[in-house]
């Protein structure tokens, strides 16, 4: 499993798929896909929500068989039967959403290893220093990995698809929960993998990340190879339009920014991470943003963690109905705790939270619902969706009550709603009575988006990166969506790691600083990108 020497003579792909298809009753997630992957080379694979990604890389990985066509490795046929199969043979992959088991330790996760691997606790600290000297990736293996921030879970999942050396590893949209330090941080890692001679297939929605560490790429559409080849000779411009099939002119700013072909974004000081050094600043200025009265209003936030660590320090927010307040920041500075909080999820050791002047401090997320809270957790695979139920009882989650007729749910109201849900937030599914786990990943968050805005009635919007692992028409359809929510009177926050599609998206951008918020920043001022990038670092002049 190591690169071929230089000398060597023309070199069998690393990868070849001919004629692969796959299906799933009814459905084509993938048609006659051809693919060749070279050792050494970063081949980036794109295509809308739903376009045969994921299936593609699970065929690879084992996890799934083609029905018809072959795959090679080296010019061998390869058929892997399952994961560890792959893995014995040199593959590996890093999913999409976490593998690793919250309550282990990072070295429990990664002692566990599925098949090739095999090391002692010796032989894991010795491998670990060997990737850490390679690639930069730093893991603290008596971590509790539950406790571990998304990043550094990431960096797990990446340290464990490196442990058996292999010789191709398939990243399946793995910066879809990173933020922009960590994403800078990966691609130099997968650069560095490649470079030693592996053979890496990345999947993403974001062009600038393609562009930036792309040898080649291929453009899926409807389960069919549209176009592709070396990145040398493709635009980013070429990109999205065999991503969605015609040409477009003039991208949204908040698309352009979704898809990374904005300006970099600022990045926030380590130290705001690490809790180093200096006291926190005080927040600058009014957390109220002058709008109208506010309808989601947090005061004196508190929130310690089991450990002892103040993860949220006297925090005050105000959103008013009809504004879009965006919260900025680095990650690990408070942000994924308030937006716990606010869906009810984790308790807050001290201060209130009141929507339209209720207090719903100590309400669970079903009361918060009922008066119109509605919420997009960041990580909606986990805590958003029922993977064993359907569809439609997914979309219709905690609102089974006003399906009841005389006691009895009424099925055929149940299918009219959820077919409606589905039709207006363009969630592709076989059905309704699929089970949601069928969906591909940007489907189930729609799924989400779709039962959360569509509240009735809907006063207040919480969306933590609300795009996230979304194509360009569906993150068109969210912007819009919560656009139109604040319009029409809804108060929106949004929490995010894009910057730029912040200062798109909102009225205001405050920056979350070790468990406080700083700002707000209005977004019409011209100079609102450095002043957020100012306060990010902890700055408040
Ligand atoms: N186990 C399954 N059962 C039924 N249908 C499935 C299954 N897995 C995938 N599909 C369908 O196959 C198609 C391709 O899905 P896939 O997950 O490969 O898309 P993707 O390109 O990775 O999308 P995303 O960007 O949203 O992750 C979709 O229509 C999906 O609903």
């Amino acid at each position: 499993m190591t690169a071929p020497p230089a000398t060597a003579p023309a070199v069998a792909p690393a990868l070849r798929l001919s004629g692969v298809s796959r299906t799933f009753g009814a459905t084509v997630a993938l048609d006659a896909v051809d693919l060749e992957v070279s050792p050494g080379e970063v081949h980036c694979v794109l295509g809308e929500n739903g376009a045969g990604k994921s299936t593609l890389c699970n065929i690879v990985f084992g996890s799934l068989r083609p029905s018809s066509g072959s795959v090679e490795r080296d010019g061998e046929p390869f058929t892997p039967s399952n994961p560890a199969d792959a893995i014995a043979s040199g593959v590996t992959m890093v999913h999409q959403h976490f593998s690793l088991l919250p309550n282990l330790t990072v070295r429990e996760n990664l002692l566990l290893g599925r098949g090739g691997v095999r090391l002692d606790r010796a032989g894991l600290a010795r491998r670990l220093a060997e990737l850490e000297e390679a690639y930069g990736l730093a893991v603290d293996p008596d971590a509790t990995t539950g406790a571990l921030s998304v990043g550094a879970r990431q960096q797990v999942e990446i340290v464990k698809a490196l442990l058996p050396r292999p010789d191709l590893i398939l990243f399946d949209e793995p910066t879809g929960v990173l933020g922009p330090a960590e994403i800078a941080g990966f691609l130099s890692t997968v650069r560095r993998i490649a470079d030693a001679g592996t053979a890496v297939v990345l999947i993403t929605h974001k062009l600038a990340e393609v562009t930036q560490v792309g040898d080649r790429a291929t453009v899926l559409r409807g389960g069919r190879v549209v176009g592709g080849g070396p990145l040398s000779e493709l635009t980013s411009d070429d990109l999205v339009t065999l991503m969605i099939g015609r040409e477009v002119g003039g991208l949204d700013s908040v698309l352009a920014a979704s898809l990374g072909l904005t300006s970099p974004e600022p990045v926030g000081s380590p130290a705001a991470t690490t809790g180093a050094a200096a006291e926190a600043p005080e927040p600058a200025g009014s957390p109220v943003p002058a709008a109208g009265p506010a309808v989601l209003e947090v005061r004196d936030l508190v929130v310690d963690a089991t450990d002892g660590a103040r993860t949220v320090d006297h925090l005050d927010l105000a959103v008013p109905g009809g504004s879009i307040v965006g919260i900025a920041g680095v990650e690990g500075n408070g942000q994924s705790e308030l937006v716990s909080v606010l869906s009810g999820a984790l308790t807050a050791s001290a201060g209130t939270v009141t929507l339209d002047g209720t207090d719903v401090t100590a309400a669970g997320p079903g009361p918060r619902a009922a008066l119109g809270l509605g919420v997009i957790p960041e990580d909606r695979h986990h805590d958003a969706i029922v993977g064993e139920l359907t569809v439609a009882q997914n979309l219709l989650l905690g609102r089974l009550d006003e399906l009841r007729r005389f006691g009895m749910l009424d099925r055929r109201a149940m299918r009219r709603r959820a077919e409606d849900l589905v039709a207006r937030y363009d969630v592709r599914t076989a059905g309704t009575d699929a089970p949601i786990s069928s969906l591909s990943g940007g489907n189930q968050q729609k799924a989400v988006l779709a039962r959360e805005l569509s509240l009735d009635p809907l006063r207040c919007v919480v969306a933590a990166h609300p795009t996230r692992g979304l194509d360009l028409g569906a993150v068109d359809g969210v912007v819009r969506r919560l656009r139109e929510a604040a319009a029409s009177g809804v108060a929106v926050l949004v929490v995010s790691s894009e910057l730029s599609e912040l200062l798109a998206l909102c009225d205001v951008v405050h920056v979350a600083y070790r468990g406080r918020l700083l700002g707000p920043v209005p977004t019409d001022d011209p100079t609102a990108r450095d002043q957020v990038a100012r306060l990010m670092t902890g700055a408040v002049a």
